[in-house]
């Protein structure tokens, strides 16, 4: 069965950012994922993660100018160096935090005659990344993203991810698929499974359409666990969904899993 990690930029923010390691772990996760860990020193999140006995799975890139509609600036031509930046002090983190992976977040294309600079302004710094990690033996994640959550994200299609990875060429860089963007984007999560399974690098999970836990709404979660099961996948599955109410609270269908 999967290893389950808390995501604590959605999950127990009933209390804060700090605070919440403490809560995954007394809910039973062993892993956690979360956005960004730039707000604080490397070393705080350490300590964190070491009290609680957690394990940290994946991190982000920085976002760029989130309020001006920005996710991500890999993708962006001109801000080079300033990606080169934020994935340098990526991996500077993740090796603080001896994190695994860290998805490198590509930014949304304003105009799509731009797309194909776009896109190659992002193989050229996710290689960049890639060939920096390489020796740390971290890992580089790209996540698509549905319009319904980023509209004009650089790519929303599992597809568009297998051809990125494909164009970058480095053996360091996966996928990481998140269902919840799957199901909305192209549905067919059981081919797309098979078809991502040789480059799956990382999972997350939330119900559609609400994003909430993984018990209800459209997508058979029971049914993909043993899908994930069945290709021995060995990687983690993260959490990342909008709790219905109190954290804890909706953490039933998550009894079974916790032990592992
Ligand atoms: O939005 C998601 O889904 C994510 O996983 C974020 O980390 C990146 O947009
Ligand atoms: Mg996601």
């Amino acid at each position: 069965m999967p290893k389950f990690a808390a995501n604590l930029s959605m999950m127990f923010t009933e209390v804060p950012f700090l605070d919440r390691f403490e809560a995954a772990a007394k809910a039973g996760f062993k892993y956690v994922e979360y956005l960004f860990p730039y707000e604080y020193p490397a070393a705080e999140l350490k300590a964190k993660l070491d009290q609680y006995g957690l394990k940290q799975v994946l991190f982000n890139t920085a976002p760029g100018n989130v309020a001006a509609g920005e996710w991500g600036v890999s993708a962006i031509p001109g801000r080079e160096a300033e990606s080169h930046r934020d994935i340098d002090r990526a991996l500077e983190y993740a090796i603080a935090l001896e994190c695994p992976s860290v998805l490198v977040m590509a930014g949304v294309v304003p105009d799509p005659k731009e797309y194909a600079k776009y896109k190659q302004t992002f193989i050229d710094n996710v290689r960049y990344a890639a060939d920096k990690f390489k020796p740390h033996g971290i890992n580089v994640m790209l996540e698509a993203l549905s319009a319904a959550v980023k509209p004009n994200y650089l790519y929303a299609s599992q597809y568009q991810t297998l051809e990125l990875i494909d164009l970058i060429d480095r053996d360091n860089v996966f996928v990481q698929l998140d269902y919840f963007h799957a199901q909305i984007v192209e549905g067919n999560l059981t081919r797309i499974t098979d078809d991502v399974k040789a480059k799956l690098g990382h999972i997350q999970i939330a119900s559609v359409p609400d994003r909430h836990e993984p018990d209800e709404g459209e997508i058979n979660y029971t049914h993909i666990f043993n899908k994930l099961d069945e290709i021995g996948y060995d990687g983690w599955v993260g959490c990342e969904y909008n709790p219905r109410g109190k954290t804890e609270d909706g953490l039933v269908w998550f009894e079974k899993y916790k032990n592992r």
